[in-house]
């Protein structure tokens, strides 16, 4: 009888969930969308029984579909898209408000105002983020304030507060837990001493009893409510996408990066046993705690907020694609963007600029510029909004880095592929399995149950299965380079009251 880890990857466009097999191989996969809600300008909300009830139906597909029983399953392992918050009774485990996404800028009046009163660089110092709407702890304060009735409910216990892997645990095996990976990501965890900040929860607000118990990544959190698989089924990893997908890249020796290329683009660098400090704007953050006692990994990130999501603009904004995929066919057909370059700033900018009122910009246009032109640049636009944070990672760092293993949704695009080699000046390597955000959470879960030995025993299943080599000439991609930040210069500061 073979057995299997279970990968639940809670995404910001689709929750997808996967088998893993002790090779590492995906051995069934079932993914569902779900409705995406912008009620105003810069809103971004999913309602989290969507989350919950496509994550559930998708796990409960594969399992059926690979005629896979209960207790074949030895552990589910979590990775989720981090930061959004969500809020729900503890009594009964409704949801009390729509879950406010990372990508909502609905409280960038709020950090302007703590910055302006001097407290980004405290912040920065305990959390290793910059001080932004991106983030858990502004978009919390915003949902006791705005829901009726929320404060005094949380100052009595009622309720409690979590990113999307404690609301799936909670839902799954009723435990109110998170893991150090998405605590980082609340701007409430102090990275140093791994655990909630007493001082940043008096300054954002924020009543302690809200807060989730921080568990180690590997670990076993509980076992799932029988009724939902037909038996109980342990629940032993969880961790953010991004940081879920450094691991299933075996990124885990110092200096490896990654670049998922999802909704957004997150580039991680491996920084050792200590916290990084960046001096070009990136976030230093918690990679994974294995252990309750072990050493926790800390990763330099850089995250851009809009990738994949620019190519489904074109898809469901502009209408010129019928699936994304059909925007490497586009923008193939013309030799280049003639010129025509956008900045997805859609929803602000994230590293290395933070700028919230940054917006979308498309500049170039000529009388010849046409629908394919358009697809061109907006596929290099992820290349070079990824460019930028390695660039800056590299000067972190002060050392180069040797190559980037790319994942994600759009990773499947080899036009962005070799383009991004291109411009980085480094290879790209796509692995064989590129679903390495539920790699990585399958192998969190299967360390904790014994499926695997160790990070070495991870490690060594590995594979490329393509690496984009540079082959652009670095006069060229200087110069690329150069015209991409005029671009982004016009860009940016620009969203402002009428
Ligand atoms: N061939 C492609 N070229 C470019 N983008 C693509 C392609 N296929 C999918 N995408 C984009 O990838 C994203 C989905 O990737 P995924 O890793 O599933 O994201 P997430 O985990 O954020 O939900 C979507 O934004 C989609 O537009
Ligand atoms: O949903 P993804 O894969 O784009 O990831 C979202 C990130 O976790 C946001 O920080």
């Amino acid at each position: 009888m073979t057995d299997y880890i279970l990968a639940l990857d809670q995404g910001t466009t689709s929750s997808r969930a996967i088998l893993f097999d002790h090779a590492g191989r995906p051995c069934g996969s079932a993914a569902q969308e779900f409705p995406q809600h912008y009620p105003q300008p810069g809103w971004v909300e999913h309602d989290p029984d969507d989350l919950w009830t496509s994550q559930l139906a998708v796990a409960r597909q594969v399992l059926r579909e690979a005629r896979v029983r209960p207790d074949q399953v030895r552990a589910i392992g979590i990775a989720n898209q981090r930061e959004t918050t969500v809020l729900w009774e503890r009594a009964t485990g409704r949801a009390v408000a729509p879950a406010i996404v990372w990508q909502d800028r609905r409280t960038a009046d709020a950090c302007d105002a703590l910055r302006a009163a001097g407290h980004a660089d405290t912040i920065r110092a305990r959390t290793g983020l910059e001080l932004d709407a991106y983030f858990s702890a502004t978009k919390l304060a915003w949902l006791l304030d705005h829901v009726p009735g929320a404060r005094e409910r949380a100052e009595k216990g009622e309720l409690c507060f979590g990113t999307v892997d404690s609301w799936l645990a909670y839902k799954l095996c009723g435990a109110h837990v998170t893991d150090a990976s998405n605590a980082a990501r609340t701007m409430l965890f102090n990275i140093h001493q791994l655990r909630w900040d007493d001082g940043l929860l008096a300054l954002f607000g924020i009543p302690p009893s809200l807060l989730p118990a921080v568990v180690p990544s590997s670990a076993d959190v509980g076992m799932t409510h029988a009724d939902l698989f037909g038996a109980p089924i342990a629940v032993a990893g969880i961790a953010g996408d991004q940081q879920a997908a450094t691991f299933g890249q075996a990124c885990h020796q110092p200096g490896m990066v990654k670049n998922t290329y999802g909704t957004g683009c997150f580039m991680l660098m491996h920084a050792g046993g200590t916290p990084a400090v960046s001096h070009q704007r990136l976030l230093s953050t918690v990679g994974w705690r294995l252990q309750e006692a072990s050493q926790p990994c800390y990763l330099l990130e850089g995250s851009v907020f809009m990738g994949g999501a620019t190519v489904q603009w074109l898809r469901d904004g502009l209408g010129i694609i019928r699936t994304s995929g059909d925007v490497e066919a586009l923008a193939s057909s013309v030799p280049d963007s003639g010129g025509v370059l956008l900045v997805p700033a859609f929803v602000g900018l994230g590293a290395p600029h933070w700028d919230p009122y940054a917006r979308g910009t498309i500049v170039g246009l000529t009388r010849g510029s046409t629908a394919a032109h358009i697809a061109r640049a907006a596929v290099e636009a992820i290349a070079y909004q990824s460019a930028e944070l390695l660039t800056a990672m590299q000067r972190d760092a002060a050392q180069p880095v040797l190559e980037v293993r790319a994942d994600g949704g759009a990773a499947r695009n080899d036009l962005l592929m070799q383009f991004q080699a291109d411009l980085l000046g480094v290879p790209v390597l796509r692995p064989a399995v590129t679903e390495t955000t539920a790699l990585g959470a399958a192998y969190l879960a299967g360390l904790a149950v014994g499926f695997w030995a160790d990070c070495q025993e991870i490690a060594a299943q590995w594979r490329c299965a393509r690496r984009f080599e540079p082959a652009m000439p670095a006069d060229r991609r200087q110069a690329l380079l150069d015209r991409w930040a005029r671009a982004v210069a016009r860009a940016k500061d620009w969203e402002a009251p009428l």
